[in-house]
Parts: structure tokens; sequence; C-alpha cells
């Protein structure tokens, strides 16, 4: 890849087809977590440049040709930003890993081609949409419309930004809604990107908004804003409950993928030459700040210390070291803030008697790293499924394995939590892969294998992981309001 450190960009918002600067002419830097160096000055949008963004994809929703346009030609112009993307790979990934700090190779692999996927699949979705009839008897027939909401607010983090906010884009736009993106401030190299894409494809001007800021201030305007019909966030717990009161007074429409403390549960039948790879994979992946993070290890205590010593191994083999070099499997944590909160559960599992396995300090890097938020692959044994350690998302590389006696005692640890967003269980055993998958109170259970996406599949939290599903038909029923139409025959 090129070498796109070197250069601070100025990144603006995109309104109306242009990037331009906030209205108070406002910026704040963005850093790169691997060094520390400023990579960006990024636009503030103010609460009059949200407003604009508000107005802009109100008129274009109204007024433009998006909404009214043959589901054929929107479809095909979703494509050629598909094929953008694609074109636009390395650069994508490039800026993903300066900002976010996730290894290239990674990013340029997986998830830019899936962010490509994520808009190409639901315009191909959307153009293979059959409907509804139901005609009474001879008298009358009802047919059904999806129609557009509207303007669609969609709110994502920093753990996967460009990835994460073309799965909302794809069905927002191929439903023929308009679009104003706020990317987590702390990330918003890759995301700003997609106002060029979307003018490039021939999108029409005012379909696609970026706002930057912070969320207290730009995402509370966005999410209180009477022009913005539908809010589809990504994020935290803590910050779903705030946009969700504060969208209350205006009736918005919400979708809300949150949190989770996945259980990944190892029986003592499991095939652990598959097992501990992808549990390295769920435990680090993305240094362990992945919603989906396999992050409570519960293994049968009859394998518990040949787990142990083989998961302890694959951990400290994992390379962590520069985001732009092949060989790194985990770059640094997001930034100083988060570093400092993932670090002080180091703390907290010192105070609750944990059992450190491994890691737990800051790698040996070579000298340019040294002011990088690093963390060495960190593995704790904990008894007690109570504990902060256990119950709380730490996002980070800090997974604790939680030893039990049987299936039932299992299966109750794994439910002992307030999160519900996926869990993962191993076993040759078919009747206890369904019996666990059944019982297990969360949105997706990977049996024997973890993060195997189908688009088509429902994707979304029990309990606090979130409110509604994403995915296939799924994301179409939020993103458009179903009409029913019933004609007199006689
Ligand atoms: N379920 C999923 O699919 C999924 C995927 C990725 C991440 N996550 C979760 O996201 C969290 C990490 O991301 P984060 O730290 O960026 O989350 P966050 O909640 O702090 O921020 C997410 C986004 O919300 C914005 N925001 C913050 N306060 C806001 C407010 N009051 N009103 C409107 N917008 C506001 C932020 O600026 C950012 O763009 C973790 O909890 C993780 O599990 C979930
Ligand atoms: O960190 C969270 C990853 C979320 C993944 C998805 O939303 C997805 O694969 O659709």
């Amino acid at each position: 890849m090129t070498n796109i450190q070197t250069k601070v960009r100025e990144v603006g918002l995109y309104i109306n087809g242009e990037y331009t600067k906030a209205m108070d002419d406002a910026t704040f830097e963005v850093k790169n977590p691997a060094t520390q160096e400023v990579i960006a000055r990024v636009s503030e949008a103010t609460i009059e440049d949200v407003d604009r963004a508000c107005h802009v994809a109100r008129n274009a929703f109204e007024n433009g040709p998006w909404r009214t346009m043959t589901v054929a030609e929107r479809c095909a112009k979703l494509r050629r930003m598909a094929e953008i993307i694609l074109e636009r790979k390395e650069e994508i990934a490039g800026l993903d890993a300066i900002d976010v700090g996730k290894p290239f190779h990674s990013a340029v692999q997986h998830e830019v081609p899936r962010a490509a996927n994520n808009i190409k699949f639901f315009a191909d979705f959307m153009e293979n949409q059959g409907g509804e009839v139901y005609p009474m008897e001879e008298e009358y027939i009802n047919y059904t419309r999806y129609e557009p909401v509207g303007v669609a607010a969609l709110i994502t983090p920093w753990n996967v930004p460009f990835m994460l906010t073309t799965w909302k884009l794809g069905p927002c736009l191929a439903a023929g809604n308009t679009a104003i993106i706020k990317p987590a401030e702390m990330t918003p190299l890759s995301v700003s990107l997609l106002g060029e894409i979307a003018k490039e494809a021939g999108i029409p001007d005012g379909v696609v908004n970026i706002v930057h800021g912070k969320g207290s201030v730009v995402g509370t305007a966005l999410t209180t804003h009477p022009e913005v019909d539908l809010v589809s966030f990504t994020g935290s717990t803590a910050t779903g409950k705030r946009i969700m009161k504060n969208g209350a007074d205006s009736l918005k429409k919400f979708s809300f993928e949150l949190g989770g403390k996945a259980a990944n549960i190892i029986f003592e039948d499991a095939n652990l030459d598959k097992a501990i790879p992808v549990s390295i994979q769920a435990a680090f992946m993305n240094s362990g700040q992945v919603c989906l993070a396999g992050s409570r290890i519960l293994v049968q205590r009859t394998i518990l210390d040949e787990f142990i010593n083989r998961f302890k191994k694959a951990a400290m083999e994992l390379k962590v070291g520069d985001p732009q070099d092949a060989e790194t499997r985990m770059g640094p944590l997001v930034s100083e803030e988060h570093y400092k909160k993932v670090t002080s559960y180091l703390e907290i599992a010192k105070d609750e008697n944990a059992t450190l396995i491994c890691g737990g300090k800051r790698p040996e890097l070579p000298e340019y790293l040294q002011n990088g938020y690093y963390l060495e692959p960190t593995v704790y044994i904990q008894e007690n499924p109570k504990t902060r350690l256990c119950q709380e998302e730490i996002f980070g590389p800090v997974v604790t394995i939680i030893p039990f006696d049987t299936e039932e005692e299992a299966l109750r640890i794994a439910n002992d939590t307030e999160y519900g967003l996926n869990g993962v269980v191993w076993t040759e055993n078919l009747q206890r892969a369904h019996r666990i998958s059944h019982a297990v109170r969360a949105g997706t259970i990977w049996v024997n294998c973890w993060f195997v996406r189908d688009l088509r599949a429902p994707f979304g939290g029990f309990k606090k992981s979130g409110v509604g599903r994403e995915g296939g038909h799924h994301s179409m029923e939020f993103f458009t309001e179903a009409k029913n139409i019933c004609i007199a025959l006689k």
C-alpha cells in the first residue's frame, strides 16, 4: 500500500453533494492510534450544519428523483457504488488502518469487500422483491407496497467504520430513502469518502450527506430533529438508551445494534484443532473491539488444562504490531481514552482475584510505535461469573476463561448477562448443539464457527444488545413503510 500516513488530511462535511467546512470553521483532530500522529483535521458540524443537512435530505426525499426513479435505475447506481468501493479498496482499508489501528491486510481482504457487498446485496435484494397480494373472494383485492420512510440518520461506531456504515446505507438507499450519516468522531476518514463515491456512482446530490462531530452534539441534533424519520444506530447500549429518549418526542423509527458479551462455550467433545484458532480470532480480532467478540470463554473442566495451555500458546504467538505490516494480526486500541478504559479492567481483575494466564502489559514494539495504545492479548481465568470481568463489555483484547462442569451450568452462565447479541458453541454432539443453540438467549448462535455472515439472515440482539434486526428483509422492513391498497373488483 502507499504511505498515506505522512499527510494531514482536511475532511469536510458532505452536504448536498459538496464537501464543505462547518459554518463556524471549527475542526477537530484525528490521530493514528499506533503512533499518536495527527492524521486529519475534520470539520465539526454546528447545530446549524446538521439542520442544513436535514433540510437538504428532506428536500432530496420529497422533491428529488431518488424515490421516484425506477427501482432498476436506483439499484444500478448502487451496484456502481459497490464497484467503486472495490476499485478503491486499498485506499479505504488504508484509511481504516491509520484511523482505527486495524490491520490493513484484514480490512482490505474482508471488511472492504464485505462493504461493497452490503451495497450490492441490497440493490439485488430490492430488485428481486416480490409483493403480497390478498384476494378477498371475488369482491376485493389487496396488494402491498413497500415505500421509503423518508430521511434516515445512520449513526455508526468506530470499530468497523466503513463496513458498518454501508450495512445501513445499502438498504436505506435501495428502499429510496435519503441519508445523513454520522460516523464516530474518532474514525471519520473512510466513511467521509462515501460522499464522492455516491456522486461518482450517479446518486443525486442531497441523497447522501455526512456530518461529523461529537455524539452528544451532532448525534443529539440528528436524533431530535423533526425532519429525521428514522434512526439506525450501532454503538453502545448506553448511547442507544439516550437516543431512544431523545427521539421519543418526534416518534422516530429506531433500529439499535448494541453491545455484547458473548459466551463462547467449549464442551469436552469439541474439536480443539478448530475451536482454538477460531476462539483466538473471536477474542482478539480488531484488538477485541468487536461487538460479537467471544469474550467469555466457557470451558468444560475436563479439558480445562489442555484448553488453557493451547489457547495461551496461540494468544502469545499472535503478532501484535504496526497495522500496516502484512504480518500483524493485532494492532493498538483505538484511542487513549479507550486504552484507559480497557486497562482499568486489569486492576479490576486483580481486585476480583482473577488468575492472569498471559498478557496484561504493553508488548515490546519498535521505537516508532512507542506511543501507540497497545496491549498484549490478555487472558484470565475467573471462577465467579458474577464478577465485573465476566459481566461488562470490555471491548479490548481481554478475555476470561470461566470453567464449568455440566451443560446446565454452562447454560446458566451463558445466559447470566444483560447482553444477548450472539453465542458460540463447540461440540461434536448434534443434539447438544441444537439444545444449546435453542437455550442461549441471543440473536445469533454460531456452532463450530464464528462470524460467518449470510446477509439474508437476521442479525441483531436479544436483551440489551439491540432492538430490531438487520439483514435481508429485516433491513428492508425497517427502511420501508408497508402500504396496503384494497380495490373493489365489483
Ligand atoms: N451490535 C452491533 O452490531 C455492534 C457493532 C459494532 C459495535 N457495537 C457496539 O458499539 C460500541 C462501541 O462503539 P462506540 O464506542 O463508538 O459507541 P458509542 O455509543 O459511544 O458511539 C456510537 C456512535 O454514536 C454517536 N453518539 C454518541 N452519543 C450520542 C448521542 N447522545 N446521540 C446520538 N449519537 C451519539 C457517536 O458519536 C458514534 O458515532 C460497543 O458497545 C459495541 O459492542 C455494536
Ligand atoms: O463489531 C461488530 C461487528 C458487527 C458486524 C455486523 O454488523 C455484520 O456483520 O453485519
